[in-house]
Order: C-alpha cells, then sequence, then structure tokens
C-alpha cells in the first residue's frame, strides 16, 4: 500500500470506534487523516461518507475507513463518489473478500452492530489483503472510475 495516510471518518455513533481504529492505525504505523466526527454531538451520517470519498478522488487518501450505527448509511454515501468501492463488513472473511474480489477502498463498520475483536479482524484484512485481478479486475472494472 502507498505512504499515504488512511482517511477516516464516522458519524456520532460511530466515533468511539472511529477514535479506536485510529489508535490501531498508529500502532501499526500507519498515519491517519481524521476528517471527523470529533465528538460524540449527533450529526449527519452523509457529511462524513461524502468527506473521505472527496479524500479518495482527490488523491490524499488511497484508502479510507468509515463507521456509523450501522455502516450502512456511510456507506451509502462514500459509494456515490465514483471514486470510491466502500465494503460494509461484519466478519474477516468479508473485509478479505472485499479487497481480493471486489478491491474495496473503503472498509465500512457498523459500531452498534459490532465488537472490537470483529472490527480489529475487518481492519487487518482490509489492510493486508491483496486483490487478486484477473477475472475480478474485469469485474471490478465495470463498476466505473478507479481512484
Ligand atoms: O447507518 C446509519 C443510518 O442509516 C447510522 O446507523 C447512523 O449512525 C444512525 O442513523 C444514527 O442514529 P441516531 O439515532 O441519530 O443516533
Amino acid at each position: 500500500m502507498s505512504a499515504k495516510p488512511i482517511a477516516l471518518a464516522s458519524d456520532h455513533a460511530g466515533y468511539a470506534l472511529k477514535e479506536k481504529v485510529k489508535e490501531w492505525l498508529k500502532a501499526r504505523g500507519y498515519e491517519a487523516l481524521d476528517l471527523g466526527a470529533h465528538s460524540l454531538d449527533s450529526v449527519d451520517y452523509p457529511d462524513f461518507g461524502t468527506a473521505v470519498g472527496e479524500a479518495i478522488a482527490s488523491g490524499k487518501a488511497e484508502r479510507g475507513v468509515i463507521v456509523c450505527g450501522s455502516g450502512i448509511g456511510i456507506s451509502i454515501a462514500a459509494n456515490r463518489n465514483p471514486a470510491v468501492r466502500a465494503a460494509l463488513c461484519q466478519s474477516g472473511l468479508m473485509a478479505r473478500l472485499s479487497r481480493q474480489h471486489n478491491d474495496a477502498n473503503v472498509l465500512a463498520l457498523g459500531a452498534r452492530l459490532i465488537g472490537d475483536e470483529v472490527a480489529i479482524d475487518c481492519l487487518n484484512e482490509f489492510l493486508d489483503t491483496p486483490f487478486e485481478g484477473g477475472r475480478h479486475q474485469r469485474r471490478v472494472d465495470k463498476l466505473g472510475i478507479k481512484g
């Protein structure tokens, strides 16, 4: 993976897990580009999914991690940017497959649905698993523009 920072964002429901993800990334030697939220105050997930999409599209980051209560709303928001392939994952296997088959560049997590152990598994698989290419490249190409 490139030396670019990993864009991070959450709404209020994902804030605590996003802060943990930031620490886990630092412990693994990654730089985090924290796009908020910066507190538990209630905010709107589209603003934060959009911010990560813009960071990916502009090249400020090549990968991102986004968190809301379910992971659904913020992944919908991020995926509206054509540079984004955000995968909502609830297991390490889902995160591994999202890299191997889909070349996912954004990991979405639901803080109200998964615990820390599953979240770390997802993060590690997302960071460590390469895209397999081959037949999967043809399919990813059909998804649209790559950031
Ligand atoms: O995906 C979501 C919404 O589609 C997220 O779970 C939000 O975090 C959630 O909607 C926030 O809900 P709250 O009742 O305002 O805390």
